[in-house]
């Protein structure tokens, strides 16, 4: 066994991510990942299974002449039929490797094979032996080698090394094992197999119970060199371990582990994203290391945390890993230092009355939108440098509308200058909700303006994205420009409409300037 202090990253995107339900990639899909795996530094890259159809033994192919770097694997089972197939997909690699296998638990062996295992040990030997007559790096893995039987194990590892075996492969195939048992059967079949020296030990942990990490975690510890996993941690079911958690804590628990991987951090994230967008598969957003929320910070006191400093709250750099977004998320749980750092960042440099006025109305937004963009903060900013007095504030409205009912609204204004408020409502039909709307609100200001142009656009982006109304009136000859934004667009359009209308009163008498747009 290699005592080595470096260990081999085999990435199975491509095979046993592949296999993930509802996955397939094409051939110029497959090239892709595939380079991209070779500048992410992965040791071998498992390109496909090539007997499973044309189309993968194409992809294989392609895959062997194109990606050079890192070893190519093909999977082949234990039969010559299927290494004939994958040693010619492999023919083109600059390191080929056949990786073939058979299932060794008495449950597979009996009720899938229906072998005996003395027959099964002679496939295994049997297929190594061909497979080296293809090329020197012959992988053997036994399936379901967790469920098997270690005496059985060890005597049929002892014969495929010296079958030529270089690598020896110990799949949790159904992902039952927990670290620690699973560290110890790693040991035990090192110490019961006598030339277990010749080769390299690996393991393929899925994760079924949320657990082929921390197992294969714990079969390095055992003596594991060469870890099988994939990006995302895609693959067959609940999935295979997962290719950046394992490099990151090998790396951020260096001091527990010792060990090394040639890994090129910085193209984690990328790689992690192309996998996703060809897979079609979505990283959840709490994955570890590259999930959307991974370094993300949300609420204030551990924002207040990483801007002072960054360790606080981070055990890892995400710039390491190629993330360079903005990991400061504004929204309800957001604090003073976080608001008034972003709107630094964002160029805006504000009195503090009028912070405490835009942090208020920020907290306000932040009750209704999950997330407050850059793009909210603008509009939220430049709302409050621009105000003006307000003869009419919405205080209310309720709007009625669909396929079978006449739109109806119900307005309520507050008018006034604080000191002597008045409360107006008004209802009216219109020919839409809009125009409902707008009726009431003629009614409720006493005003007679006339709508000339309505736009409405999304400012922020998302489903729960801002909506932003303008519309010009013209009153007495004059044109007055209004703007108004909300999370409900019909709010934003009586917003945009009383604003206006003020304009409009506030410009008493007209200043006859044909237009006031903003
Ligand atoms: C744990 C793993 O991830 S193993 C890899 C799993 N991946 C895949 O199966 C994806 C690709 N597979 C395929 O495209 C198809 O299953 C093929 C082309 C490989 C085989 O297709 P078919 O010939 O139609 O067989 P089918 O898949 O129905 O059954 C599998 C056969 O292989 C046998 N078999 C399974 N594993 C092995 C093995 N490692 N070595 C030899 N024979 C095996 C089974 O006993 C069964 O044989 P039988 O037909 O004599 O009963
Ligand atoms: C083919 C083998 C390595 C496999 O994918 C498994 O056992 O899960
Ligand atoms: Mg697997």
């Amino acid at each position: 066994m290699s005592q080595s202090k470096q260990v081999v990253i085999f990435d199975t995107t491509l095979r046993d991510g592949e296999q993930s339900p509802g996955v397939s990639l094409n051939l110029h899909d497959k090239i892709e990942i595939g380079m991209q795996l070779a500048r992410l530094g992965v040791d071998v890259i498992e390109a496909g299974f090539p007997i499973a159809s044309p189309g993968d033994f194409e992809a294989v192919k392609a895959v062997a002449e194109k990606v050079k770097g890192p070893i190519i694997a093909g999977l082949a089972r234990a039969n010559k039929k299927d290494i004939d197939r994958a040693a010619e997909a492999l023919r083109a690699a600059e390191h080929a490797r056949i990786h073939t296998f058979i299932a060794t638990s008495d449950i597979h062996m009996r009720h899938k094979l229906r072998m005996e295992p003395d027959q099964v040990l002679e496939a295994a030997v049997e297929a190594v032996r061909y497979a080296k007559t293809f090329t020197s790096d012959v992988e053997f893995s036994a399936e379901d080698a967790f469920r098997s039987d270690v005496a059985f194990l060890c005597r049929l590892f002892e014969q495929v090394i010296r079958a030529g075996a270089k690598t020896i492969n110990i799949p949790d195939t159904v992902g039952y094992a927990t670290p620690q048992e699973y560290g110890q059967f790693i040991r035990d079949i090192i110490n019961g197999t006598p030339n277990i020296n010749e080769a390299i030990v690996s393991v393929h942990c899925h994760n079924d119970l949320g657990l082929a990490v921390a197992n294969s975690l714990a079969a390095l510890e055992a003596g594991a060199r060469q870890l099988e996993c994939t990006v995302n941690g895609i693959g067959e079911r609940a999935g295979n371990a997962s290719l950046e958690e394992l490099v990151m804590a090998l790396y951020t628990r260096y001091s527990i582990y010792g060990l090394d991987t040639k890994i090129n951090k910085s193209e984690i994230y990328r790689s992690s994203r192309l996998v996703s967008n060809l897979t079609g598969m979505a990283v959840q957003a709490n994955k570890a290391i590259v999930g959307k929320n991974a370094f993300a910070h949300e609420s204030g006191i551990h924002q207040d945390g990483v801007l002072k400093e960054r360790s606080t709250y981070e055990i890892m750099n995400p710039k390491m890993i190629g993330i360079f977004e903005n990991n400061i998320v504004l929204g309800k749980h957001s604090g003073r230092h976080a608001f008034r750092e972003r709107l630094k960042e964002l160029g805006y440099e504000l009195s503090d009355e009028e912070m405490q006025k835009a942090f208020l109305r920020f907290k306000m937004l932040a009750d209704r939108k999950r997330e407050i963009t850059d793009a909210d903060l603008a509009v939220l900013v430049d709302d409050e440098r621009r105000e003006e007095p307000e003869a009419f504030v919405l205080d209310y409205l309720q709007v009625t509308s669909g396929t079978t009912l006449m739109p109806t609204a119900t307005v309520r204004l507050v008018s006034g200058d604080g000191s002597t408020n008045k409360v107006i409502s008004a209802s009216a039909h219109g020919d839409g909700p809009v125009d409902a709307v707008y009726k009431a609100i003629d009614q409720a200001t006493g005003t007679s303006v006339k709508l000339t142009h309505y736009a409405i656009a999304a400012i922020t982006p998302g489903e729960d994205a801002q909506g932003e109304v303008s519309v010009r009136v013209e009153r007495d000859g004059c044109i007055y420009t209004g703007r108004g934004v909300d999370t409900d667009i019909i709010t934003a359009s009586a917003k945009a409409y009383l604003n206006g209308i003020n304009k409009s009163i506030n410009d008493n008498p007209p200043s006859r300037k044909p237009d006031r747009a903003i």
